[in-house]
């Protein structure tokens, strides 16, 4: 069963197995220590938002937790199991896709050739190995269509597009990999207050949809508090504070990332 059409196991019903725990994680580049015990983890259903100010440590989480640099020490569980995540495609195999702020895609291409880009179908080797540019498409339409966007253009470069369609099509090329978790970096960076709200709705759907999300995100009064479940905040390399979305507001938020109320947890 992909994780589209996966039953919604509902992290707000409760809390069962996260998919993705990393408890713990020390990391130094060089003399710096970037991560000192710093902790995330994220259920089936749920999107949990990672914020701290510049430096706290944000993206060399997630990095870990997609492979990108391997942990000094510190545990990795997915699905409750220890796992090794020394390189990003351990965690591709296990199901976690990123969406990094540059999106990666390609502004003279279309959506269906972004979308498939390194993995075109195509016909049988001795039948040309051609790519099957029609079976793409239905399966972009079909991909585009669960995931709510079906009024996006397949056949639009994607240069042509705005930003927040460009972030959609990014969110919908980690998805052909049916992952069970997506991590996403900055994905309203630079969006307007509608397009933003887009990216929130998709994000939604996919996570009523059984995925896990983790977003790092510094739109922490519009973005953050409105459209995520469970907020960590770091500082220092470390986790300071946690809250539900929903129980907290964006100035408690941003004074728990500079220092004022050390040590919350309000997430329960
Ligand atoms: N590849 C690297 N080599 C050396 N130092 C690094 C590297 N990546 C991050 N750092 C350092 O680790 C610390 C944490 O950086 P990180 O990018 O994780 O912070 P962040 O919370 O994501 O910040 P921002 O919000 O500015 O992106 C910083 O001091 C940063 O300079």
């Amino acid at each position: 069963m992909s994780a589209l059409t996966a039953e919604r196991p509902a992290a707000s019903q409760g809390r069962g197995t996260p998919l993705v725990s990393l408890r713990n994680i020390q990391k130094h580049f060089g003399s710096l220590h970037a991560l000192r015990g710093a902790s995330v983890e994220v259920y089936p259903g749920e999107i949990v938002a990672l914020v701290g100010d510049n430096g706290a440590g944000k993206s060399t989480l997630v990095k870990v937790m997609a492979g990108v640099h391997a942990a000094d020490s510190g545990e990795y569980l997915f699905e409750g199991k220890p796992v090794t995540v020394k390189k990003p495609t351990d965690a591709t195999a296990l199901g976690i896709q990123t969406v990094y702020q540059d999106l990666s895609l390609c502004s003279n291409l279309d959506a269906v050739q972004n979308l498939y880009l390194g993995r075109e179908v195509t016909g049988s080797w001795w039948g040309g190995g051609r790519i099957k540019r029609a079976e793409c498409e239905v399966r972009a339409r079909e991909l585009l269509t669960r995931m709510r966007l079906g009024n996006l253009s397949l056949t639009r470069p994607v240069g042509a597009m705005s930003g927040g369609q460009r972030q959609n099509i990014a969110i919908a090329r980690s998805i052909l990999e049916t992952p069970k978790v997506v991590i996403l970096d900055e994905p309203t960076a630079a969006l307007s207050h509608s397009a933003a709200e887009g990216v929130s709705t998709l994000i939604r759907t996919l996570a009523d949809q059984g995925l896990g999300i983790v977003i790092v995100s510094h739109d922490i009064h519009h973005f953050v508090v409105n459209a995520t479940d469970r907020i960590e905040v770091m500082r220092l390399g470390a986790n300071c504070a946690s809250f539900k979305s929903k129980d907290v507001t964006g100035e408690q938020v941003v004074n728990a990332m500079v220092g004022g109320n050390e040590g919350v947890n309000l997430a329960g």
